[in-house]
């Protein structure tokens, strides 16, 4: 009998956090009373904007990295659905969902790394550029909210154009006081991605097996991969080299007008997100050489922010490599991609300074 009075009154706990009625008590979606806290040590990671098409699969991904030991999932619409269903999944990390903005700081509240797939993606015929009017405001909003919650963490920032959010994110940042360069990340580990697939199939190889480097920054001509520094050392016809360049350059339009109307990569870009944040929290927790492309405060050229290889590592991007030695191809694609990213860069500062 003893058991049964243990057991009834662990249902009736569990049963209660299923009524609407709890729901709209507790300030989060969630099961605060329930036992089954999942008991992982590890990383406490959130995801802003995690009902969208990004966000959805990254939850699911995020929710099977056993070194996440707490997924807040935040977005301003249907975080509740997303949360629910991916809480099901039996693996350690637990699940926590936030709706809508009076839910964001609760959101962010002793967060280690913080996911921003948050924002409208293109649709055929735009940038990503075309994305700023909207974007930009709901970026200094989510970073006001990790400058004031967060401080600390690092941020992975997905939202396009990242070439411009990653400065807008700085100067809320400095404006907090709170800005420490290395723990601001753009995301270009897609264009990675990207990069290793196309040469894998000129070369005939497992893309598993690749690894080319992809500079500059993450729209059109400011996306530069490396293909002298590919490795295993390869070499390219100057047709392979034309022909690989335009489609890594051009590999997010390629998507985006495959999906005609209806968006542009999510699957892709949730595994390459999820990707880049495990490197994060590998480096988090003391491994020795992690290293990734991103897009970050630099010094490598004369801008501001440039991506390149980072090495991640306790306290966000430790080390900003060099280019490395560039061919002729190369150092023209660099002066094309300086040119642009001068421009974006700036349009993000002053969208914050004005
Ligand atoms: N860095 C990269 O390599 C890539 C970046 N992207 C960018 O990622 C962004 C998201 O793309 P998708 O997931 O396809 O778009 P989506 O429209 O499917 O999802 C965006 C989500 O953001 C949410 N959202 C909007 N305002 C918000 C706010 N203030 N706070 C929290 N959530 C908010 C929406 O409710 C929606 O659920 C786009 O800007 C897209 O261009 C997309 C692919 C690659
Ligand atoms: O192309 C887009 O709009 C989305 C994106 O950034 C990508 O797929 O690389």
């Amino acid at each position: 009998m003893e058991f049964r009075g243990d057991a009834n009154q662990r249902i009736a706990r569990i049963s209660a956090h299923l009524t609407p009625q709890m729901e709209a008590k507790n300030s989060v979606i969630g099961r605060e009373n329930c036992r089954a806290k999942g008991g992982n040590p590890g990383f406490k990671v959130a995801i802003l904007g995690a009902a969208g098409g990004i966000g959805q699969s990254l939850s699911l991904l995020m929710k099977m990295n056993p070194l996440v030991s707490l997924l807040h999932l935040y977005d301003v619409v249907n975080a509740p659905g997303v949360t629910a269903d991916v809480s099901h999944m039996d693996t350690g990390a637990v699940v926590r969902g936030f709706l809508g903005a009076k839910q964001l700081e609760d959101a962010l509240t002793g967060m280690d790394l913080v996911i921003i797939p948050a924002g409208i993606p293109r649709k055929p015929g735009m940038t990503r550029d075309d994305l700023f009017k909207i974007n930009a405001g709901i970026v200094k909003t989510l970073c006001e909210g990790v400058a004031k919650c967060c401080p600390n963490a690092i941020v992975n920032l997905i939202s396009n154009p990242v070439n411009s959010t990653v400065p807008i994110a700085a100067e809320v940042f400095k404006k907090a006081g709170t800005y420490d360069p290395k723990k601001l990340l753009g995301v270009t580990t897609l264009d990675v991605a990207r990069a290793n697939t196309f040469v894998a199939e000129v070369l005939g190889l497992d893309p598993r097996e690749v690894d080319v480097p992809v500079v500059g920054g993450h729209a059109g001509v400011t996306i530069l991969p490396l293909l002298s520094q590919v490795k295993p050392p390869s070499s390219f016809t100057p047709q392979e080299i034309e022909y690989l360049t335009n489609r890594i350059q051009n590999g997010g339009t390629e998507v985006v007008e495959a999906k005609a109307g209806a968006g542009s990569a999510t699957l892709s870009m949730a595994y390459a997100a999820a990707k880049f944040a495990d490197a994060c929290l590998r480096g988090l927790r003391g491994d020795a050489n992690v290293v990734e492309c991103s897009f970050v405060a630099s010094q490598v050229t004369e801008l501001a922010f440039f991506a390149t290889k980072v090495r991640l590592g306790r306290t966000g991007a430790e080390e900003v490599y060099q280019l490395g030695p560039l061919n002729e191809y190369e150092r023209i694609g660099l002066e094309k991609a300086k040119d642009e990213l001068a421009g974006s860069i700036q349009k993000g500062v002053e969208f914050i300074r004005k």
